[in-house]
Order: C-alpha cells, then structure tokens, then sequence
C-alpha cells in the first residue's frame, strides 16, 4: 500500500524525536542523520511534479559547476571567517564577476554582502578535495557515457584501457591506463590521493575485522620474525595502514608492507604518512606478488575499479604466494541484492566506478569471483551502518589453517 504523506511525516517525527545531534564522522555517527534526511527526501520526491524534478536536478547541476568553478578560483579561501564581504570586494579579491558567486551555497544578506556557511568553509579542505575529484573523474566522464556507449555498445565497460574515463581523455586507443591518464596531472592524482579520505566513512578502515589476529604469534615471533602479518596492495599514500595500526596495537609495523605504483610510493615516501618500519614496495598487481607467505594480502576500494575479469587477474598473481593459512581480505561496498534509498549513495557510487571500468559487488559477486579462480569465502565481515564489509577468502580446501586460529 502506497505510503500517505500523513504516515511519511509522523516516520520522520519519530526519527526526529530520538534524534541526538553529533559532530562524528564516522558511520555509526552519521546513520541517524542519514535516515532523517532520507524520510525528507521520501516526503519531498513524494510532494514533487516531474516539472519540479527537473527543476532541481538543473538546479543540481548549475550549483555543481559554480562549486567547481569557485573551488578552482580559490573564492571560499578569500571569505573572512567571522562576518560578510561585499561582492565588489570578493570580486576584487579573487577576479571574478558576482554571477558566479550566487549560489545557496554562501549566503547572501539584505545589504547584499556575502558570507561562508559550514559547506564552502569546509570545502576549503579535504571535502573540497573529495568534490574535486568526483567532479574530474566522474561527473566529467559520466556526462558523455551516451556517446561512450553509442561508439562501445550498452555493456558494461570490463578494460582499463577502454572505458568511460579513457575515452572522454580521448585516449581509448591509446593502450594507457585510467591510473596511467590520471597521473599525467600530478596535482590531480594528489587530489585523488588525499580526497578519497573522505570516502572512508562509506567503507571504513576499522572497526569490523580484527586486524590484530595478524600478529605474529610469540612462535612464529621466534621462528620466523620476517613473516609478513599485512600486505596493503594498492594501498594509496599510506593512510591507510597508519589507520591501522593506530588501532590494532598488537600489529607490529615492521610486519606490514604497503604496496602501490611507482608514483604513488615516491609520494608515499615524500609525504611520510605510513609509520615507521612499514615496508614501503613499488608493485604493480597485474604482476607476481613479491611478499610470500604472509598472513593477509588486503585491497581496499582497489576491486571496484576493475571488472571480474581483471580483478581474477590480480587474485591469480597473489594465490601462488599464498601459504596454507594466508587469506585473502578484500574491502569494499557490499551492494544489496534489492536497492533502497537507504544505500542510494553506493548506486552513485556503482555508476562512478564503472566510468573505470569498475563496479560495485554483492556478496553473491564476490562468493562467484573467488570461487572462479580457486578461493573460497571465510567470511564476511560487514561494517556497521555502512554498506560495506571485508570478504575474508582463503585458498579452497585449506580450512585446517587459520590465522591464529580465526
Ligand atoms: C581507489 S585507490 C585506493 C587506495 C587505498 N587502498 C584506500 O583505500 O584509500 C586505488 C589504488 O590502487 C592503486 N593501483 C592501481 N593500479 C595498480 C597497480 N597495477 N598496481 C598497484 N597499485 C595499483 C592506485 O594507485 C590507488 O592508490
């Protein structure tokens, strides 16, 4: 039965009710606010004509651009913390012409000075960075997926090098890379490096697999000191691990490698992110696994943007290093079998990966993709209030191994 607009209000009343405000970003923090805004949604989508969607999915896409474009010309940075500044003055400070600065994302008063507001304050950092990045990447991309998929045909993109990404860089026949494209643009990889901070909370580090398990028992302290607890493969600038071992104390830096690309490491090793005694390794995962026999070989938001096919071919460069015990730890968004508007943000996110190339998974997708290449799922770790997990896999019929006795 079609909910009434009466039923829909007393839902968001109830919410609202036993709503208590809080400034954490993390998941847990961030679901109450997400089921608010989500029971305001449903009574506003339910209140619209389809003239007025369209109206403000235009509205959507002006206010986009003008953020982009007001990010690009530094004009949040020029606004004062405290008070407002004159649209001549704002328009002196930073060059460009008051049209562009109204937008609902500033405010305006009656005598016509702008000011900041949380959103353009807090875009002048990692946000900001986040917006950047989904702006070049994928919305750019995105936009001309009719004319990619006019040329490609209407599949599902399954290449690095043809894709949405490499074709909207004119660069589908060039035999590059996604990662290869976006790295001609230093300050844009940076972006993306340091943006995607801001994804965590949708696939978060912590808090839902023991990353301590991976400690070397007081044993294998004394028989084998080197062996390696956690190899992060296409582990980014090293945030991640830090994370890590911030949290899992037992974890001895020493036995953990983070892996990625020639560029990314030179970075990782310029920024210092990643605490002393991490390993810090230059290894492109399309080739032979160099660290053998460790405890865990752990990929997180690096499945989703590839295909089944490619990412069977990384699986298939780390099984041959694999010992009995080792496992497998991917983590990533877990999509539901049936969408509702609840995880609406991993079918946004579903659609951005796919310009890669990539896509988001069930936990059906991943039980398939390790069966196909010899693996088999230990379990699934799912992440409290985020539609994600860490799919535990090891090599089939090795059961009798654990990791310390998991
Ligand atoms: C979406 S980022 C995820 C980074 C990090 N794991 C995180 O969760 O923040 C994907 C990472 O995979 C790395 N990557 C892509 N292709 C790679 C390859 N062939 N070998 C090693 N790393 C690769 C990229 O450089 C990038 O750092």
């Amino acid at each position: 039965m079609a909910e009434t607009l009466s039923s829909m209000v007393s839902e968001l009343s109830q919410l609202a009710s036993s709503y208590v405000p809080s400034t954490g970003h993390d998941a847990a923090s961030l679901a109450p606010k997400a089921a608010l805004i989500n029971a305001s949604r449903k009574i506003m989508y339910s209140l619209m004509d389809p003239g007025m969607l369209v109206q403000a999915h235009s509205l959507q896409m002006a206010e986009l651009v003008s953020v982009r474009t007001l990010l690009d010309l530094k004009v949040f940075e020029k606004f004062p913390t405290e008070g407002n500044i004159t649209g001549q003055e704002l328009s002196e400070k930073s060059g460009v012409q008051q049209a562009l600065l109204a937008s609902g994302f500033i405010t305006q008063s009656s005598d016509g000075s702008y000011g900041s507001t949380k959103f353009s304050q807090a875009y002048n950092s990692v946000p900001g960075m986040f917006f950047t990045l989904m702006f070049d990447h994928f919305l750019q991309p995105m936009t001309d997926l009719p004319k990619y998929l006019a040329k490609h045909g209407a599949t599902e993109p399954t290449s690095f090098y043809v894709n949405p990404y490499s074709d909207y860089h004119n660069a589908s026949d060039s035999g590059q890379t996604t990662w290869e494209i976006m790295s001609k643009d230093p300050e844009k990889l940076k972006t993306f490096q340091i943006g995607l901070e801001i994804g965590d909370v949708m696939v978060p580090i912590t808090g839902y697999y023991d990353f301590n398990q991976l400690a070397l028992t007081e044993e294998e302290k004394e028989k084998t000191p080197d062996r390696v607890s956690l190899v992060d493969i296409g582990g980014g600038v090293g945030k991640v691990v830090k994370k890590i071992l911030s949290e899992y104390k037992e974890l001895d830096p020493k036995n953990v490698v983070l892996e990625d690309q020639v560029n990314i490491m030179d970075l990782a090793e310029k920024e210092k992110i990643a605490p002393e005694g991490v390993k810090l390794l230059k290894h492109d995962f399309w080739t032979e696994q160099p660290v053998k026999g460790a405890k865990a070989y752990y990929f997180r938001r690096v499945f989703h943007d590839y295909s089944d096919e490619l990412c069977a071919k990384a699986l298939n460069q780390i099984i041959p290093a694999m010992a009995p015990d080792s496992r497998i730890l991917i983590a990533d968004m877990l999509l539901p079998e049936v969408m509702s508007a609840a995880e609406a943000h991993t079918a946004a996110l579903d659609v951005a990966c796919m310009v890669m190339g990539g896509k988001e998974r069930t936990e059906e997708n991943f039980r398939k993709l390790f069966d196909g290449v010899g693996l088999e799922v230990v379990a699934i770790h799912r992440a409290q209030g985020a539609a994600a997990g860490v799919v535990e896999g090891r090599l089939k019929g090795k059961g009798g191994g654990e990791v310390n006795g998991a």
